[in-house]
């Protein structure tokens, strides 16, 4: 645990950077801080690793003042990763990544061989290792950096904007994979951004930093969704937080339904005289949408004109936003659940979506999903593919 107490940081000059800021990043957690430009996020992650000493109050590791250690010992139990990497230019990319390592003492092929182990971690073909950072992507850069700040397993990260650099695509990939990693890891990471969104995909929880150094709000990705603590907060999330919170309530919260689902084998004398089927082959896999006016006057449903299915949504592991998405996108207004294997689970209506984010707004807790075999309870997780983001709990 990293404890921020009362913590200020005033610059010659009289710039106020950290405004008696407290607060605390649990252990194993991603602790963001985001905010305007100017507002103390890097001087207060300096101040971990005494890169900044505050003008009053103190920083505690596990309730030791950081100040009670020597910054050269302190720094090598704390990984460090900036924008654009700061790889050593001279360096191939394995020993950049040994850097630590050789300054702790290791042995040069113990020290090598982590290297490589590492470069797989984050991504990184073993090829690599030989190659000068110039000759490689900002993305693999960045990759090497956080590789190198992993290197002698120090139990915590501080990241400053780490993925600014590089562009959206490449950004959402890092991202993904740095959850991925974190998931295995379990460290205790401190990361600087000024992108609210980074900030809520990436965040345990998050600190918002005011112009002044002032610490605003400190809180889930959730909460500070629903319930920013002023306009400054408001403002800085921006418009669509609604629809943006949707992707921490789990989609197991929507009821599913069965109506309109037919197998491919059946007459299309039997189908519906209106609205939409949802056609299903003999594994139960959804094979596409068939409208009942559309129909051929014989045969049977699998013989008809079926429009694709486009997104599904599979409640175990997506959001209501994503439901909603596959919803909104359906030729039939109607989204369809499918299990890992394909298997449809059921098709939410939009009143059923509308009901469910009704709930969530009002803050009711969604049913308990019902038990399955494996025992585990299903969670939201945010666009994109990146992992669980049931990270609150554990
Ligand atoms: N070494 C320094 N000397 C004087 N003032 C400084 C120093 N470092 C930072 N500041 C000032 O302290 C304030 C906070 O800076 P800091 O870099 O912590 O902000 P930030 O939130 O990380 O900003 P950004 O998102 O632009 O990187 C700014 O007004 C900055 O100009």
């Amino acid at each position: 645990m990293i404890t921020f107490e009362g913590v200020t940081k005033r610059y010659p000059g009289g710039t106020v950077a950290l405004d008696d800021v407290s607060l605390e990043c649990p252990t194993g957690r991603i602790t963001v801080f985001v905010g305007t430009s100017g507002g103390g996020k890097t001087t207060a992650l300096r101040t971990i690793n005494r890169m900044v000493d505050p003008t009053s109050g103190r920083v505690l590791i596990d309730g030791q003042d950081v100040r009670e250690r020597k910054p050269a010992e302190l720094r090598r139990g704390i990984g460090y990763v900036i924008q654009h990497a700061g790889l050593f230019p001279h360096r191939t990319v394995q020993d950049n990544i040994a850097t630590v390592p050789y300054l702790v003492g290791w042995n040069k092929k113990k020290a090598r061989e982590r290297a490589l182990e590492l470069l797989e971690r984050v991504g990184l073909e073993p090829a690599m290792a030989k190659r000068y950072p110039f000759q490689l992507s900002g993305g693999q850069q960045q990759r090497v950096g956080v590789a190198r700040a992993l290197a002698a397993d120090p139990p915590i990260m501080l990241m400053d904007e780490p993925f600014s650099a590089v562009d959206p695509v490449v950004r959402a990939e890092l991202q993904d994979e740095f959850l991925r990693l974190q998931d295995e890891l379990h460290k205790t990471i401190v990361f600087v951004t000024h992108d609210i969104d980074e900030a809520i995909k990436l965040g345990d929880r998050i600190a918002v930093f005011q112009t002044g150094g002032r610490l605003v709000q400190l809180d889930s990705p959730e909460n500070l969704l629903a319930r920013p603590a002023n306009d400054f907060v408001a403002g800085f999330i921006g418009h669509d937080r609604g629809i943006r919170r949707l992707s921490f309530v789990p989609s197991s919260a929507v009821p599913l339904n069965e109506r309109g689902v037919l197998p491919a084998g059946t007459p299309v004398s039997q189908a519906p005289p209106d609205g939409w089927v949802l056609v299903v082959d003999g594994d139960r896999r959804p094979l596409g949408w068939a409208s009942a006016d559309g129909l051929p006057s014989s045969g049977v449903l699998g013989d008809a004109r079926l429009a694709p299915i486009g997104h599904t949504f599979d409640v175990e592991t997506d959001s209501v936003r994503a439901a909603l998405d596959a919803a909104i996108l359906s030729p039939s207004g109607r989204a369809v659940s499918v299990d890992a294997g394909g298997r449809l689970v059921g098709v939410a209506d939009q009143h059923d979506l509308s009901a469910a984010i009704a709930r969530s707004a009002a803050g009711v807790e969604p049913e308990p999903p019902s038990p399955r075999p494996d025992g585990d309870a299903p969670a939201a997780r945010p666009d994109g593919d990146a992992p669980s983001l049931s990270k609150e709990g554990g």
